[in-house]
């Protein structure tokens, strides 16, 4: 069997290699010629997989995303051919979450915010963003979510409208992209929807870029007395729209998603679904190729609080680090993609174990995602 694959999918050597043979592409170049003979295709974000770049291929048997976003799949014609699909629910939610929690850490430091009881508007209460709502309620924050189609599909949680999402002081976007129907979110942040921001709020975007039009957001800001923007997705990448720039307090490529675990829990999913195709027992678990962190342990003494928290979430990942690499090196020729391909190692919280004296609050800190030593 040949497999093809992105050569930003991690471990994919150790993983794939015993089910077939392997050929590297690069995601956002690949060509329906040198994909004629695959019978797999794996894929990231970057790769839109549909007629154009599969008229050539007669054999495929087998497509998979290593993402949770499947924005850049043409579902629709993968079933006209019979082609089976898999994405990666879920990979890197925690990824994102600590993205997101080091962020309003970040912003509450800079601005001496007591996050105690500050409302943050959750949109989209799926994986992610009930990965984000467990955090942010877990450090005092007043949560509310809303997903009308999983309100509408039943689930129990409390839900509110766009009216109340809109008078929170964070706004944090956990939705796909999508195009058609009641929900689409495509512009979901429309120039109406900006304009009613105020300079209080925070408004996060680790969603999809097109979530928010960015030349709205572009005259929103121009116009002055702006929110606190923090920014990880972008209309038009890796061609954003540079003018925002000095106008973001955070801003990244597109790698709110990018750590270790969550990257190969998207190698790791797709491993599953293709030997399941093959009949094959899956006999490997991606962990095994996890180098160790690099600081792995740690006793706390103290007292938690905000600021101790924030200590040790920039233990593991502080955002500022991205933001700061974003900055110095978006200008640089094909600096988006550079920056994504060569992004630094970085873990999740629950590389950390942490210690702590009797009587803390180890809910806290689990419920964030560190370890808690016994
Ligand atoms: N920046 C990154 O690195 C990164 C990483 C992972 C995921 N993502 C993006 O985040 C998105 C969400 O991820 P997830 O794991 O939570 O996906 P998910 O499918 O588990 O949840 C998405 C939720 O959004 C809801 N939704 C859809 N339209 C909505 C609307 N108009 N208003 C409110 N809710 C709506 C859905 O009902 C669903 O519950 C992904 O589709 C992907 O595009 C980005
Ligand atoms: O949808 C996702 O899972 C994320 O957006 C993902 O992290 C994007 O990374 P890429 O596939 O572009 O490497």
């Amino acid at each position: 069997m040949k497999i093809f694959l992105d050569s930003n999918i991690p471990f994919a050597q150790e993983m794939f290699s015993d089910l077939g043979e392997l050929h590297f592409f690069e995601g956002r170049n690949v060509t329906a010629e040198q994909l004629k003979d695959a019978d797999a295709l794996l894929v990231r974000s970057i790769t839109q997989v549909n007629e154009a770049l599969l008229c050539k291929n007669e054999r495929l048997q087998f497509v998979g995303t290593a993402t949770i976003g499947m924005d850049h799949i043409d579902k629709a014609y993968l079933s006209s051919r019979d082609i089976p699909f898999h994405s990666a629910p879920g990979c890197n939610k925690e990824s994102v979450a600590q993205y997101v929690v080091s962020a309003i850490l970040v912003h509450a430091e800079k601005h001496l915010i007591n996050l105690q009881g500050k409302t943050v508007g959750i949109v989209g209460a799926g994986n992610t963003g009930s990965a984000v709502w467990q955090k942010l309620t877990a450090l005092g924050m007043k949560c509310h979510l809303c997903d009308p189609l999983l309100e509408q599909a039943g689930d129990r949680r409390q839900f509110v409208d766009m009216k109340t999402i809109m008078e929170c002081d964070f706004i944090s976007l956990h939705v796909p992209l999508t195009v058609d129907g009641e929900y689409a979110t495509k512009h979901l942040f429309d120039q109406q929807r900006l304009r009613q921001l105020n300079q209080h709020q925070v408004l996060i975007n680790t969603s999809r870029g097109d979530v928010i039009n960015n030349q709205a957001l572009l005259e929103r800001v121009e116009s002055g007395s702006l929110p606190t923007l923090i920014l990880d997705v972008w209309e038009n990448e890796p061609n954003i729209e540079m003018a925002l720039l000095p106008y973001t307090d955070i801003a990244t490529p597109h790698i709110a998603g990018y750590s270790l675990e969550g990257k190969a829990n998207g190698t790791e999913i797709l491993y599953r679904a293709l030997c399941q195709q093959l009949g094959e027992t899956p006999s490997k678990k991606v962990s095994q190729f996890l180098p160790p962190a690099v600081v792995d342990s740690i006793q706390i003494n103290a007292e938690l609080n905000q600021n101790l928290v924030k200590s040790l979430v920039h233990l593991v990942y502080d955002v500022r680090r991205d933001d700061n690499i974003f900055r110095a090196e978006i200008g640089l020729p094909n600096g988006f993609d550079l920056m994504r391909k060569n992004y630094r190692e970085r873990r999740e919280f629950s590389t950390l174990n942490v210690s702590l004296g009797a009587n803390q609050e180890a809910h806290l800190l689990a419920a964030l995602g560190f370890t808690i030593a016994n």
